[in-house]
């Protein structure tokens, strides 16, 4: 294996800690609050919504957490957002996605204040970052886009391929690589030849939701691989179960190529978690009148 592997789990660690240094030298100014709400109980959601609340606290930050019942009504939980909107102890309001089907997931995140959505799922926010204006940027490719900053440095003039189309992750990554001013390519389930259109990127990104998808012959060689999937897959271990987590890249071969390399679990994952934070650190800037901690800035 020749590539370097990104730590996300130390960088998220970093990041954490410029946070909470932000937030103390403002504690003049108030306290950050973060709203979590999580409808229904997917234990899978309950991890995460546990670790981002600790990781709350231990910023500085008040993290509060709405638990509402599967069978809420769309009534109740736009209810309890406009209740959020109004609290002025929240600076930053996340839902939890996906949401139980009968309730109207674009409703919902509309109905957020565009000043509170640490998301960036707003139609107002997305429209903001298309444009190149100041907005809320997605907690996953702000994640993603520190990591390639802190590697390259100057991401300008690179070839950035992007594989997903989603409104969470692949959009706004691509996004905000042409911002940096990469050439960038979207790829997805009905792009011809991936493979080759992958081999011409000097960085990769990829999220699909599909385990081990893209592998080493894909990789153009010194590239820069970040792998967003978290899949949990069930191995057969001499006649036991075991579940484990992989990416979206099949790590040891990617590896053997790559320049470098974002790990699963350890990559992305704390990453988002740490991007998070910082979005509700720069929305209470925001709602405060105060400037964003520029060394975090991207
Ligand atoms: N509105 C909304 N915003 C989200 O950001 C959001 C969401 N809904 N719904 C669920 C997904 C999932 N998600 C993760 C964040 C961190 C890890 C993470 O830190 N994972 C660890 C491993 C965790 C483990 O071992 O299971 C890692 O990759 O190292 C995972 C998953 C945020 N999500």
């Amino acid at each position: 294996m020749n590539a370097k592997v990104i730590d996300g789990k130390a960088f998220a660690a970093t990041v954490r800690a410029r946070v909470a240094e932000h937030v103390a030298a403002n504690a003049a100014h108030g306290q950050p609050g973060l709203a979590v709400v999580l409808v229904g109980d997917d234990p899978a959601s309950d991890v995460y919504v546990r670790s981002k609340g600790r990781m709350t606290r231990e910023v500085g930050m008040a993290s509060v957490k709405h638990r509402l019942s599967a069978e809420t009504s769309e009534a109740d939980l736009l209810k309890l957002i406009d209740d959020l909107n109004n609290d002025d102890s929240i600076h930053g309001i996340l839902v939890q996605l996906p949401l139980p089907g009968h309730l109207n997931e674009d409703l919902v995140i509309n109905s957020i204040d565009p000043a509170k959505d640490v998301d960036g799922f707003h139609t107002s926010n997305v429209g903001l970052l298309g444009t190149g204006q100041k907005s809320m940027v997605p907690c996953t490719p702000l994640g993603c886009l520190l990591m390639l900053k802190d590697h390259h440095g100057s991401l300008s003039g690179l070839n950035a391929v992007v594989i997903g189309r989603s409104n969470i992750v692949g959009k706004p990554m691509a996004q905000m690589l042409l911002k940096e001013s990469c050439t960038v390519t979207v790829a997805h389930s009905r792009t011809r030849n991936i493979a080759e259109v992958v081999k011409r990127a000097e960085i990769v990104v990829a999220a699909v939701g599909r385990p081990e998808m893209v592998t080493g012959d894909w990789i153009k060689p010194g590239a820069t691989v970040i792998d967003v999937g978290i899949n949990r897959i069930n191995e057969t271990v001499k006649g036991g179960g075991k579940t484990s987590l992989v990416g979206d890249c099949h790590y040891d071969s990617c590896a053997e190529v790559a320049g470098a390399i974002t790990p699963v679990p350890g990559g992305v994952g704390p990453m988002t978690i740490a991007c998070l934070l910082l979005n509700t650190l720069n929305a209470f800037c925001d709602q405060k009148g105060l400037p964003r901690p520029s060394k975090l800035a991207v």
